[in-house]
């Protein structure tokens, strides 16, 4: 295993105004991840799992605390850095794939690279290694309405790692899938994690994927504790 610490949470709080009160997510959330590994974040509904990928992934700022990605402490940088930093370094799966409905498989995955400023022939290069790795070359000229659930899922994940990032942070990536659909989904997700050495942390209600996963953690009273 690749013993980089690819994310490293240190003391974070999160805390929203909630009218007259204050309610208190987080408090004081330690957690870290190495390349190559895989943690499954297990915990009911409304602890902060969301909060937690959000924080992690530089999508929201800490009330107190520091998010390091690669070693990078990221709470004294500005907008643009952390943008750069989301951009190339972290991928995000989410629970409903949210591609490009006008553009096809692979332009989804191109699209990422183009922005990072690849060109176009290199962009669908690796766009289409990526379909295949995923078992899904054949599909690439198919808009996301032609694809079944676990295929846009598919192309999901190529997209969210097709800028080769450090992290990456998926929020119930198979929720909406059927249990034989969420395992080979969950299958590549895995497949593609050995390879290429990111560290991955999953939110997910599935306890039979959680088992597969390196690690399993909890938020338990504000703080991530390990199961
Ligand atoms: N911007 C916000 N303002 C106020 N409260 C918020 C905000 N975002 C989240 N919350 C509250 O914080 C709590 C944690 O939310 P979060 O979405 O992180 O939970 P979760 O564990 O991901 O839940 P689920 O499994 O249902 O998706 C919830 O009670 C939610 O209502």
């Amino acid at each position: 295993m690749n013993a980089r610490v690819a994310l490293q949470l240190s003391g974070v709080e999160r805390h929203y105004t909630q009218g007259e009160g204050v309610l208190s997510i987080l408090k004081g959330a330690d957690f870290s991840l190495h390349g190559g590994q895989t943690v499954a974040l297990v915990a009911p509904s409304g602890t902060g799992k969301s909060t937690l990928l959000h924080l992690a992934g530089l999508l929201e700022r800490p009330d107190a605390g520091e998010v390091f990605i690669n070693g990078q402490s990221c709470g004294a940088l500005g907008d643009e850095q952390r943008t750069a930093i989301r951009r190339n370094d972290i991928g995000f799966v989410y629970q409903f794939h949210h591609l490009l409905p006008e553009f096809t498989a692979i332009e989804n995955i191109m699209m990422p690279q183009l922005i990072a400023g690849l060109n176009k022939a290199e962009a669908r290069e690796r766009a289409a290694a990526l379909l295949d790795y995923m078992r899904i070359g054949h599909r690439a000229e198919h808009r996301p309405s032609e694809l079944s659930g676990g295929e846009q899922q598919r192309v999901a994940i190529a997209r969210a790692v097709a800028n080769a990032p450090l992290v990456l942070l998926a929020d119930e990536p198979t929720g909406n899938l059927d249990p034989e659909t969420a395992g080979y989904v969950f299958d590549a997700l895995e497949a593609l994690v050995r390879q290429s050495g990111l560290a991955a942390m999953i939110a997910t209600h599935n306890y039979d994927l959680a088992a597969r996963m390196d690690r399993r953690v909890t938020i338990e009273d504000g703080k991530v504790v390990e199961l």
